[in-house]
């Protein structure tokens, strides 16, 4: 499903990804870890066309990101095309970047019916089963101010399945939310887990990554540091800098 190669990215002088390797394949659950500031969030971010990368390959789901071939060359997709390839990832953020003018249903329905060309009723009959699906079939009018940070998440999550994504990726969707309602979004993302949904999710929570996740990946100052299983790298760790972190969050 992601295919990266070599992937370099930086922003000035600072070089934030220096040679990233990665394959995620379909129905795969991978956490990555590491220390702020490692480029775990510039990584995800160059999947979903959020940068742009200065070196090496990404592709999603047989797409080159960025760019397609044609007879051997390589040629940069133009929006429409980059649009049409982003509708295969769906991203969830840290600060659930929810429409406050929009209820949590016509947050849902937003991209089918602007993106897609859906019909409001259409869209509106399949957003409101999203809803059910993430827990909050009774809250459809309801405006996200109105909504606890867990529940806004979770409306979060139900906007970016909205659009059918073969790839789902989580930016540390729980670091902005109080303790108490992190496990309501991490049930939601579990079982989008156990429906054989390809994930990629940024997190703190170590829990998580040895429960749920098939591939724990360490990253740290731009590089992949090691990968593996969740007990090969979060109980055996083998280099200094993931033992030095572990030892710090665990
Ligand atoms: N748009 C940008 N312009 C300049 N520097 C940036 C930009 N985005 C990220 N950076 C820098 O790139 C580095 C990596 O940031 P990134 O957000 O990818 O790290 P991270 O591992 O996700 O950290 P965190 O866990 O704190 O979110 C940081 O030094 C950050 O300040």
């Amino acid at each position: 499903m992601v295919e990266a190669r070599g992937v370099r990215k930086s922003f000035g002088d600072l070089e934030v990804l220096k040679g990233i390797d990665l394959t995620v394949q379909q129905g795969e659950v991978v956490s990555f870890l590491g220390p702020s500031g490692s480029g775990k969030s510039t990584f995800l971010r160059c999947i979903n066309h959020l940068e742009r990368i200065d070196g090496g390959e990404i592709s999603v789901n047989g797409h080159l990101v960025g760019y397609r071939r044609h007879n051997g060359k390589k040629y940069e997709l133009k929006p429409k095309e980059v649009a049409a390839a982003r509708r295969d990832v769906g991203m969830v953020f840290q600060r659930f970047n929810l429409f406050p003018h929009l209820t949590a249903i016509e947050n849902v329905m937003e991209a089918p019916v602007f993106v897609k060309g859906l019909s409001r009723a259409e869209a509106k009959a399949s957003a409101q089963d999203l809803l059910e699906r993430v827990g909050l079939g009774d809250k459809p009018a309801v405006y996200p101010s109105a909504l606890s940070g867990g529940q806004q998440q979770r409306v979060a999550i139900a906007r970016a399945l909205a659009m059918k994504p073969k790839l789902m990726l989580f930016d540390e969707p729980t670091s902005a939310l109080d303790p108490e309602l992190v496990g309501e979004v991490l049930d939601v993302m579990k079982s989008l887990a156990g429906e054989g949904m390809t994930m990629i999710v940024v997190t703190h929570e170590i829990g998580f990554a040895r429960e749920v996740c098939d591939r724990v990946v360490f990253m740290d100052g731009g590089v992949i540091v090691e990968a593996g299983s969740p007990r090969e790298v979060l109980v055996a760790p083998q280099h200094d800098r993931t033992k030095s972190f572990l030892s710090k969050v665990l």
